[in-house]
């Protein structure tokens, strides 16, 4: 049995309204904080938050909190912000209970993993990620969802999984901190590009292509880094690539199927307010491939793309023009 009672959710976006309402079903007293104190109160009091999961009732019993400070004391801390944000939000977190990073990305300006990002700001903080195939609005909605929960110690992890799990939504627990970290970092990426392939009508064909071949790309960095494979071809690996490039709820895809269509990034991003994480990854999975000579010549494309200019036709010309290979070397 768990002793994790009270849950504090750090982010009132589409997927800490979602994690909310998961943790109420599962039984947990839940707090939630978001820097817009609007969107906390709406999820409190009207059980709504039509900025970021429009149209969807949410759970009754989630309570508002005004400051950080009133997530002191809470068991666990389920942190919920876009990756970017994580660095400056961990500063502020309040106590000394464990912090369940939820965020999917790579720390731009370092090239950190999140739970690295965590590392340096709270030096011997107890931290687990928690990543794999989850729309939110899915989630919400009580539809089957199943993640993955990453923690160095195993009877956290299972402790953690114990304290969310109820009904539809079922989470795994594992050791591999590096491998569902990265999995949710280079998906997003990858989704773009599986967006651009349907935005520029390039067909089935090319988006089973570039999965199996995106996924190629993951699994090489992956395991340089220290990943298992078990975990790259699980629920936060392979599992959210596959639904990510699919799913039309995604934001990444969304955008590449913009870009596909040909709105600039520019554009595209103007007055958006939901975040749409491969676009500010996409630069750092590239260093820390480089770093550790890593080829990954999609993930290269997307940035080239979304960074540099480059144009979109002859991008996808030169990926197809590179030399031929054995399958697997
Ligand atoms: N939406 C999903 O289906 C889903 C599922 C799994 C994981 N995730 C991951 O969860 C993370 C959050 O995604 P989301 O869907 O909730 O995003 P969102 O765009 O719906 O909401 C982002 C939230 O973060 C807040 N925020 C943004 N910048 C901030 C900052 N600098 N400081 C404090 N708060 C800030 C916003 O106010 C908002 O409450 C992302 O890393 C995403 O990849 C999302
Ligand atoms: O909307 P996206 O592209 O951020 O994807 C949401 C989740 O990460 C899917 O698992």
């Amino acid at each position: 049995m768990t002793d994790i009672a009270h849950i504090g959710v750090v982010g009132g976006g589409a997927w800490g309204t979602a994690l909310a309402c998961l943790a109420r079903r599962a039984g947990r007293k839940v707090t939630l904080w978001s820097r817009d104190r609007s969107v906390s109160a709406a999820i409190a009091h009207d059980r709504r938050n039509e900025i970021y999961l429009p149209g969807q009732s949410l759970d009754a019993g989630i309570e508002a909190a005004a400051t950080l400070g009133e997530l002191a004391a809470c068991d666990v801390i389920l942190l919920v912000c876009p990756a970017q944000a994580v660095r400056a939000l961990a500063r502020d977190l309040p106590g000394a209970a464990p912090v369940v990073i939820c965020a999917k990305g790579i720390e731009a300006a370092t090239g950190l993993l999140m739970p690295e990002v965590l590392a340096e700001v709270l030096p011997g903080r107890a931290v687990a990620m928690l990543s794999g195939p989850s729309f939110a609005e899915e989630a919400v909605q009580g539809l089957p969802t199943a993640v993955s929960i990453a923690t160095g110690d195993a009877a956290r992890g299972r402790d953690l999984a114990a304290a969310l799990a109820a009904g539809m939504f079922r989470p795994y627990w594992t050791d591999d901190v590096v491998g569902v970290s990265l999995g949710g970092a280079v998906k997003n990426v990858l989704a773009i590009a599986a967006g651009i392939v349907e935005g520029r009508g390039l067909g089935h064909n090319a988006a089973a292509a570039l999965i199996t071949r995106g996924f190629a790309e993951m699994a090489r960095l992956g395991l340089a880094m220290g990943a298992n494979l078990e975990t790259l071809t699980g629920l936060s690996g392979l599992g959210d690539l596959v639904l990510t490039c699919h799913g039309p709820l995604s934001r990444n895809r969304a955008l590449g199927a913009a870009l596909g269509r040909g709105t600039t990034l520019a554009h595209y991003m103007e007055g958006r307010r939901q975040v749409v994480e491969g676009e500010a990854t996409a630069p750092a999975v590239l260093e820390r491939a480089a770093k550790l000579g890593i080829e990954m010549p999609i993930c290269t494309a997307v940035d080239a793309i979304l960074h540099r200019g480059a144009d979109l036709d002859e991008a996808i010309r030169a990926l197809l023009a590179r030399p031929l290979r054995r399958e697997g070397e």
